[in-house]
């Protein structure tokens, strides 16, 4: 079992349990958040293209930063010129909550920055726990879905205001997502069986996903360290490029947002 099953089996109990409590039942009744703007858009018109994430510990690195304010990140990445933000809202892996989220999207809102939440989407329930929290998109990993689940969950998304960015790693599942509608469609550079990252994975199928991908905005996921790699997948067809670690392992991701801008 590599580290991506580990993960969604937990996450399935978690949904389970979280489900039995109630919880679902009672944040359906509360009024969501107003939505933001898309972030498919935001990213076509981005001149930086970049998802800023904020992410404080990964099974790949461990501890990350353990002290970065999630507000302040999200506006301080938001002044410095990214396309949208990535939040982690899971727990036991990445340190994240709902409510780094909920707290995200207060100064989201206030800037019109598009937030995607990023989680291991297992249920239809927690696209709409990312709705109230007043996310503008969810990310939806294709490798964990079935095809009907992928297809229903971008639908559902849609349905309720939200935009999907749906993740693979591996050219045979490109299959799968052509054809659900996907706003955005990520190739994750980080291969789960060994954790090694290679931005040159996202550049080999840079060609094929933009042939077949039907106009959505595409992304290359983990391990992008300098606007010399940006530079570089955009040749391949990419023009949004999300980022963890590269900000947040510094004691100030802000400030290592900026530098990045302007030194690398
Ligand atoms: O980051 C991990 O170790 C990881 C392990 C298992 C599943 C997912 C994982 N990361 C999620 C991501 O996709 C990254 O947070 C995101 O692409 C940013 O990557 P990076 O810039 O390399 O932090």
């Amino acid at each position: 079992m590599n580290i991506l099953d580990r993960i969604v089996q937990s996450k399935r109990r978690e949904v389970d349990a979280l489900r039995a409590a109630g919880y679902y039942q009672a944040i359906a009744t509360v009024s969501p958040v107003e939505s933001v703007a898309s972030m498919a858009e935001s990213i076509r018109l981005s001149p930086t293209g970049i998802i800023a994430e904020f992410k404080r510990r990964s099974p790949s690195r461990g501890l990350i930063n353990g002290t970065a304010d999630v507000e302040r990140t999200v506006e301080g990445y938001a002044s410095e010129g990214a396309a949208a933000c990535s939040v982690l809202t899971d727990t036991p892996f990445f340190g994240g909550a709902p409510s780094d989220l909920a707290r995200a999207s207060r100064v989201a809102g206030r800037c019109r920055l598009p937030l995607l939440r990023k989680d291991f989407i297992v249920s239809r329930e927690q696209i709409l726990e990312a709705r109230m929290l007043g996310a503008s998109s969810v990310l939806l990993i294709a490798s964990v879905l079935t095809p009907c689940e992928l297809a229903d969950f971008a639908e559902y998304a849609r349905s309720i205001g939200l935009e999907t960015l749906v993740e693979i790693h591996a050219s045979d599942e490109l299959d799968r997502v052509t054809g659900i509608g996907a706003d955005m469609i990520g190739v994750n550079s980080r291969n789960l069986a060994d954790m090694s990252t290679d931005i040159s994975h996202a550049m080999r199928m840079g060609d094929e996903v933009a042939a077949r991908c039907g106009g959505a905005v595409i992304v290359a996921e983990s391990g992008i360290g300098s606007i010399e790699d940006i530079n570089n997948l955009r040749q391949y067809g990419y023009s949004g490029f999300l980022i963890g670690e590269r900000f947040m392992r510094e004691s100030d991701p802000v400030h290592a947002f900026h530098v990045f801008l302007t030194c690398s």
